[in-house]
């Protein structure tokens, strides 16, 4: 079983609109509603690749109860701790013309100590039928910024394997707890490292001092590029494959869907790396968030080629 996290719930919105003009009056064409959050996208795709996934995070509120209802009618097996605060709503503005995505992230509600250790003890019990945790997306206020170090720390001693998607100071931090999966983006890179790298050498000499630590894979995303991954025997490279996009938001999250996904059936770490990159490409094909068709899953991963670039 994988479980996730998502400590910041959202209600994903995608706004289509023909135009986005600021200072001006702008309409909609379509909205859509998901129950989203970094954790909660890697749990859909996990679920539609056949996976057995269980998710779990912070809702409260009117959002929180739509979030609950949403996952209900995708049929997601969930356990949620209740909060005091209103769960958050993220807004993406997919514009139909240019094909321009617009992303506007509330910051959400804040935690307070007791529902923490809610979540604490929470983590705790589901230890018990979880081989994998995945821990994804920003921290809402009033969580520690080591709040994914210490529950790292924490499944790491119940020999629970640890997949971390975040950014800034969460993820310096939770890095120093050694989890056994990473997956930062470009940006997330740069916060990790303190320097653009922009060149491959660069992202290749970075990858391997942050492998050396003791993380098995590290996996930079690297959007329409596709991806690169170290681990203890190699650098491995796989390029996106062309195609038709749409909307690229939840990307991410169903790259890390299938590298986890297909870690957790154990068998050649370089096919889960494949997956990753035919997930993300197929979720950047869809309108909807984190909703990636199996059949295009498995079409892209004929398509694409992994190489090793460096021997280690
Ligand atoms: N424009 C694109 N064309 C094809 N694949 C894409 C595109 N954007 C993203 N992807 C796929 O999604 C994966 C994750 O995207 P990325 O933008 O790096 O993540 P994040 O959503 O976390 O910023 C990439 O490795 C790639 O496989
Ligand atoms: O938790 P954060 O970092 O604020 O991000 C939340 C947003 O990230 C997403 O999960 C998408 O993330 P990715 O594009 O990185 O996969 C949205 O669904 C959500 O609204």
């Amino acid at each position: 079983m994988i479980t996730t996290i998502t400590l910041n719930a959202a209600i994903d919105q995608v706004y289509e609109m023909n135009s986005l003009m600021l200072g001006e009056t702008n309409r909609v064409l379509q909205k859509l509603q998901q129950g989203g959050g970094k954790g909660i996208n890697v749990a859909r795709v996990i679920q539609t690749l056949g996976g057995e996934v269980f998710t779990g995070g912070f809702v409260g509120g009117p959002n929180g109860e739509k979030i609950k209802a949403l996952l209900n009618e995708e049929k997601m097996q969930t356990g949620f701790i209740q909060i005091e605060g209103e769960s958050r709503i993220c807004l993406t503005v997919s514009n139909k013309q240019t094909k321009e995505i617009t992303e506007l992230l509330e910051d959400g509600p804040t935690i307070h100590q007791h529902e923490w250790q809610e979540m604490l003890n929470w983590i705790e019990t589901q230890t018990e039928r979880s081989e994998y945790f995945v821990l994804s997306g920003s921290l809402p206020k009033g969580v520690p910024m080591a709040a994914y170090a210490m529950i790292t720390r924490l499944l790491k001693q119940k020999g629970v394997r640890v997949a971390l998607d975040t950014s800034g100071e969460a993820l310096k931090q939770g890095v120093e707890a050694i989890p056994f999966i990473i997956k930062p983006n470009e940006d997330e890179i740069v916060q990790l490292i303190g320097k653009q790298a922009v060149a491959q050498d660069d992202l290749i000499q970075a990858g391997e001092k942050i492998q050396e630590l003791g993380i098995e894979h590290v996996c930079f995303s690297l959007g329409e590029k596709g991806a690169l991954f170290v681990n203890r025997s190699g650098v491995y490279q796989v390029n996106a494959p062309k195609i038709n996009v749409v909307n690229t938001v939840g990307s991410g999250d169903a790259f890390l869907g299938g590298l986890v996904y297909k870690l957790s059936k154990g068998g050649d770490c370089t096919d889960a790396y494949k997956w990753a990159v035919a997930c993300g490409s197929a979720n950047a094909a869809e309108k909807e968030i984190a909703k990636v068709q199996k059949e295009t899953v498995q079409s892209l991963i004929k398509e694409l080629q992994i190489t090793k670039i460096k021997d280690r």
